[in-house]
């Protein structure tokens, strides 16, 4: 396939909650969509690069610029056989995985339409549903915490994560265990907020038998996560310090983690979201797919990733409703069952593009051709 013409738009969209974590507060979900157009044939893409680089190093503007600077000229000035050549061909670039991730996304997408078959069934997904869990944002009390928690329990939410950071993470945690019992599967995600200076709280966390403590060191260190692995009985799981399959074979080897979180915008596309997948089932390392909040398209590249066997445990992947009002895909992604998700059968990401929710939420568009000048719309919406 030959790409013709990529479309770039930015859209901002409120969040029904205000969502905190030891990274900061969001009350917005602002990204970038892609389109990759071949023929008569759509693909859709999502950047989750959040709008302050306080998760990686990239921002929506970064992710604009490399891809309208390098990415999409790179792709325009060739032949494509198969999406798996994306990542190759984007591997001169260091980092910035998530803005090469949204365009291989589109073409991943548009690859699998060309040829009729769904996103799951082209990366070789083998499940028919998957099961979903929530990520609970840092709360003002434990009672309102508490009473979230509750309400996704009855939602019927497969898993139970709550932010933590320093001051807020022994105590919610009882109060949890306190309130509904030992069977909730729960865990906790630290995003960073400790160092080995932390180890005697981290082994308090040991008494409330979570599924795992997420990234609960530096978001560049897999060595002190060794240390703690050894003194902790909770299985930690690695999210900000896994960017490629290698940094997750060190890892492995170290002993820094026993379980890893995927998420295909922090490892540079779903091709290598594939191949950190086939590496940790080698290893006999569980995996279970992130969330960065996206909207309806880069959730539907999430449900097809995690319908590869060894996503054994519930991911981040809940419904839209429980972010926004209304989403750009239609009709918006939700449970078939309490806390479980179907994995779509029709072609590509397999949901309807909502047009009309784009244009509402839409803060600037450009399209760019393999042959022609670009055009660029900056919308005033806000
Ligand atoms: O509901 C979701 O999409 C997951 C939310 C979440 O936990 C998260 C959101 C933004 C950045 C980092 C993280 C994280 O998993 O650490
Ligand atoms: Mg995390």
């Amino acid at each position: 396939m030959k790409i013709e013409r990529v479309d770039l738009q930015r859209i901002k969209i409120p969040l029904t909650a205000p969502f905190v974590t030891s990274m900061g507060l969001e009350t917005h979900k602002e990204c970038i969509l892609v389109r990759a157009y071949s023929g008569t044939h759509v693909g859709f893409g999502e950047s989750v690069a959040m709008d302050v680089p306080v998760y990686n190093e990239e921002d929506v503007d970064t992710v604009w610029y490399m891809l309208e600077k390098y990415l999409i000229p790179q792709l325009f000035s060739r032949e494509i056989e198969h999406p798996d050549e994306v990542s190759q061909i984007f591997s001169w670039m260091r980092r910035n995985q998530m803005a090469k991730s949204a365009l291989e996304g589109a073409v991943w997408d548009l690859y699998a339409k060309m040829n009729g078959m769904s996103l799951s069934r082209a990366l070789g997904g083998t499940r028919t549903t998957i099961d979903v869990g929530v990520s609970i944002g840092i709360e003002p009390t434990i009672e309102k915490l508490l009473a979230r928690v509750d309400s996704f329990i009855r939602d019927g939410y497969k898993k139970i994560k709550v932010k933590i950071k320093p001051g807020f993470d022994v105590e919610p945690i009882r109060a949890i265990r306190h309130t509904f019992g030992p069977d909730v599967p729960l865990m906790a995600d630290a995003n960073s907020a400790y160092t080995l200076a932390d180890i005697d709280m981290l082994k308090q966390l040991d008494d409330f038998g979570l599924i795992m403590i997420e990234q609960p060191l530096g978001h560049d260190d897999i060595i002190d996560h060794a240390t703690l692995q050894r003194e902790l009985k909770t299985p930690i799981c690695l999210d900000e310090s896994i960017h490629t399959v290698e940094d997750a074979r060190k890892a492995i080897e170290l002993g820094s983690c026993r379980i890893i979180n995927i998420k295909i915008g922090r490892v540079g596309g779903l091709t290598d979201a594939r191949k950190l997948h086939d590496l940790c089932a080698a290893k006999g390392v569980p995996v279970w797919c992130g969330g960065m909040q996206e909207v309806g398209i880069g959730r539907a590249h999430n449900i097809a990733i995690a319908s590869l066997a060894n996503f054994t445990i519930p991911g981040d992947t809940s419904p839209s409703h429980r972010y926004f009002t209304e989403d750009v895909v239609t009709p918006m992604i939700d449970f078939v069952s309490p806390g479980v998700l179907a994995v779509p059968t029709g072609a590509g990401i397999g949901y309807t593009i909502n047009e009309a929710a784009i244009l509402r939420a839409l803060v600037q568009h450009k399209s760019y051709f393999a042959n022609q000048e670009s055009t660029t719309t900056v919308i005033p919406n806000w």
